[in-house]
């Protein structure tokens, strides 16, 4: 069942079907599991609860489809992709609409999720004919070797909820460029933007079986037939650091290749020769996208003291300014959070601080009514100590830290298991380029709040994961190296 108040705010109609996608076709079954909308807690669609079986099915599938996708050429690979990204832009306001419904974020905010995501296809579809490889002068007169790479295999997809567009299109775009298929599971929570997506693709051309989507809340199941079946050869997962590192154990067993995109902790740091006005835009940018629901959202704020209360206050206003609701309402920049329990966690972070002596600024609390809404927060008076300081809140709380010099903020900011995405703010040179070398961080936002594009590599290092997606390093996740060493012909 798909809702008629989502069918009804839709053009086209034949984006969503309540069912699973593999080889090419809708899979049903009778046993089913709701979606639900974070600003109304209604039900939008009813999708089948597909099984492991359902799942291995999927990657036999995918099996003998990769065969015959990976011996194509890049080009036709890639003007297949290229009309998957025409697609995703022609109908971008029908995917926000849907993204908004089962997510919350405002519809503006999906849209330009939707062309964020198409961005990688499009990247990829251009990448696709240029996946060169190698040659070497040999190490012998009669030798001459050749590098050569070549299409991983079938590739497991898990996405989360919060870009339920983005991160699926970022995964595929280069598994499709190069020659893999994709089983795919995006979260329970937001499966109809890839079914979507997938629908899309059907429409592009993309052959059966090359792309395939399971709808299921046995996300734990699924990902151990993911990680124990040897044919699927590479596993893909952006999510928490809790669950790349249950997938990443699961998957030593064969040695299985693992890109994994994980949580961050990202300090945000503005030194006395910022510019504050542009400080403060990037903060808000940084922090209260996606109602601070993003693994690079700055999540410990660390201001300079000479600059602290001119930074909070300036901070305060814009806040003040933002417009808590529904994703479809007028003027809203901030959609609800995803669940209860996104609610209690931030609600947790928040009364832990303040107990320890932190103070609220503005926010601090929900909005009455209906609806996962909790107001954009900020708290000053914060220290190291605190949950907050150590823990990624995924949520709209900007907490304040004051600090000295710079070798005590580099050992703040880096006193984290974490190293996915880094911002900060100055303008004396030497101070930039000796702060931007001591982070470890796999991102640096230098006077910018804002650094996904698909141009550059997307990834962390220490507990943030493996990998990097987008840019041209983001093909490489797919491919194997094989080194050919040739000797003389008779
Ligand atoms: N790096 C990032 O972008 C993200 C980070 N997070 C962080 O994680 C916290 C918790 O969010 P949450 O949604 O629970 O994140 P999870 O890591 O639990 O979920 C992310 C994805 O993994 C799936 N999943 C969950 N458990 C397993 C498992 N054992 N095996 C295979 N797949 C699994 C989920 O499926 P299903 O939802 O169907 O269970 C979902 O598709 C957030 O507060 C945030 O701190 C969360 C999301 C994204
Ligand atoms: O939170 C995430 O995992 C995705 C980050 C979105 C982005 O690419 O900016």
């Amino acid at each position: 069942m798909i809702s008629e108040q989502l069918m009804n705010k839709l053009t086209d109609k034949d984006l969503l079907k309540p069912a699973a996608y593999i080889n090419g076709g809708w899979v049903y079954s009778d046993k089913t599991f709701n979606v639900t909308n974070p600003s109304t807690m209604e039900v939008i669609a009813t999708l089948p609860e597909l099984d492991r079986e359902a799942t291995q099915n999927a990657i036999q599938v995918a099996e003998s489809a990769q065969r015959a996708w990976a011996i194509k050429t890049g080009k036709e690979r890639a003007l297949v992709l290229r009309k998957l990204f025409d697609l995703m832009v022609a109908n971008a306001d029908d995917l926000a609409t849907i993204l908004t419904m089962e997510m919350g974020k405002p519809h503006a905010e999906a849209r330009g999720e939707i062309l964020y995501g198409a961005s990688f296809v499009e990247w990829f579809s251009e990448e696709a004919k240029r996946i060169y490889g190698d040659t070497i002068p040999g190490h012998q007169q009669d030798i001459r070797i050749i590098v050569m790479k070549q299409p991983i295999g079938v590739v497991a997809a898990i996405t989360p909820w919060n870009f339920p567009n983005a991160m699926i299109a970022r995964k595929i775009a280069p598994a499709l460029a190069v020659g893999c298929a994709v089983v795919s599971k995006p979260a329970a929570e937001t499966p109809l933007s890839a079914l979507a997506l997938a629908e899309l693709a059907d429409r592009a051309g993309l052959p059966a079986g090359v792309l395939n989507v399971i709808t299921s809340t046995q996300s734990a199941e699924i990902g151990k037939e993911f990680c124990e079946n040897d044919t699927v050869r590479k596993l893909t997962f952006t999510g928490s650091t809790e669950v790349g590192r249950i997938l990443m154990r699961q998957c030593s067993d064969q040695i299985k290749k693992v890109s994994l995109e994980l949580g961050g902790n990202a300090p945000f740091i503005v030194f006395d020769d910022a510019d504050i006005d542009a400080a403060v835009d990037g903060a808000m940018i940084s922090k209260y996208r996606n109602a601070g629901q993003t693994c690079v959202c700055a999540n410990r704020l660390y201001v300079q003291s000479g600059v602290y209360e001119e930074f909070a206050e300036k901070l305060a206003k814009k806040v003040a300014e933002l417009k808590v609701g529904d994703g479809f309402s007028e003027g809203v920049t901030t959609g609800p959070l995803i669940d209860e329990s996104a609610l209690t966690k931030v609600q947790q972070h928040i009364d832990d601080a303040v107990n320890q002596g932190a103070k609220v600024l503005i926010g601090g609390d929900r909005p009455e009514g209906e609806g996962a809404y909790f107001n954009p927060t900020i708290l000053t008076n914060v220290n190291k100590t605190m949950l907050i300081a150590k823990e990624e809140t995924f949520g709209p709380v900007a907490p304040l830290f004051i600090f000295e010099t710079v070798e005590d903020v580099i050992e703040q900011a880096n006193d984290t298991e974490y190293g996915l995405a880094s911002y900060f703010y100055a303008n004396d040179l030497k101070k930039v380029w000796r702060v931007v070398e001591a982070l470890e961080y796999g991102m640096v936002g230098v006077n910018s709040g804002l650094i996904s594009t698909e141009v550059a590599p997307f990834g962390g290092i220490k507990q943030s994961g493996l990998g990097r997606e987008g840019s041209k390093y983001g093909a490489d996740d797919y491919l194997e190296m094989k080194y050919v060493c040739l000797g003389q012909m008779q």
